[in-house]
């Protein structure tokens, strides 16, 4: 049956409510100052995997939009990561990360050393974005709708535990507490306009449990590589490889 506007939305957050990345206890180890060095380090390494890859699914489903308007709406999130002429972008904030946690950015740039199974998690990301429905590929960007709750805690216990954080360092979580709410107003709407049949309803709460098994299958790699007994697949970063001279 399909469900109300109300009831549907509630199904989409309670989907948030018991599956998103923050309830991974990875995050609570970063958050909470226990991670090393080498932890922080493997976790900026990897996730520029997921960093760079955003704005190129994000062109993949613009590439597939045939109305203007949402062409429109959308193309600012491509230009949030890349940057303008005025704002220097996500991609950019988050080497800065990587310089302040003291590793050599055209490294991590490089992507080489990140982890299989997080190359995975995040082509097939990409691959759903291009291959799904557009209700599919907005639904799955609805992980937004939780993402300013944990910028906001990863923000107050970087800067509460670790040397390297200040400002600086963490201007990527910054911009993201204002960039993402307008992101996630306008997909919110958009998926709630279009999932009017029941079938498009489970097909866009489906596409947002893909979603968070995309982010918790990245720290559950993260985690078994780097965190005891932790084994690092063949070529995954080694730690105390690619440093500049910073102490994290
Ligand atoms: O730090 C996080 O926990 C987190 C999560 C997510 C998310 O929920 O997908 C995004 C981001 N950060 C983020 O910074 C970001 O730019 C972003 C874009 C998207 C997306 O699916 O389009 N998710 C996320």
């Amino acid at each position: 049956m399909t469900q109300s506007r109300e009831e549907f939305e509630a199904r989409l957050r309670r989907i948030g409510a018991e599956r998103y990345h923050d309830k991974h206890p990875f995050h609570d180890l970063l958050h909470s100052g226990g991670c090393t060095p080498t932890q922080v380090r493997a976790w900026v390494i990897n996730r520029y995997a997921y960093q760079s890859a955003i704005p190129m699914k994000d062109a993949a489903f613009m590439s597939r939009v045939e109305d203007p308007a949402l062409r429109r709406a959308w193309r600012s999130r491509i230009e949030d990561h890349d940057g303008t002429d005025t704002n220097e972008g996500g991609i950019e904030r988050w080497l800065r990360l990587a310089d302040a946690v003291g590793l050599d950015r055209d490294y991590v740039a490089s992507k080489r050393g990140i982890l299989p199974a997080t190359t995975f998690a995040v082509e097939a990301y990409v691959r759903f974005v291009r291959d799904k429905t557009l209700l599919e590929a907005v639904a799955a960007s609805l992980t937004e709708l939780f993402a300013p709750k944990i910028h906001a805690a990863r923000i107050e216990g970087l800067l509460a535990n670790y040397a390297f954080a200040d400002d600086s360092a963490l201007s990527y979580f910054r911009n993201r507490l204002s960039e993402a709410p307008k992101d996630v107003a306008f997909g919110l709407k958009w998926v709630l306009d279009h999932a009017d049949t029941a079938e498009k309803q489970d097909a866009a709460a489906e596409a947002l449990i893909f979603k968070t098994n995309v982010l918790w299958a990245q720290l559950d790699a993260i985690s078994a590589a780097y965190v005891a007994p932790g084994r690092i697949p063949p070529g995954g970063w080694q730690p105390d490889t690619h440093l500049i001279a910073v102490a994290a």
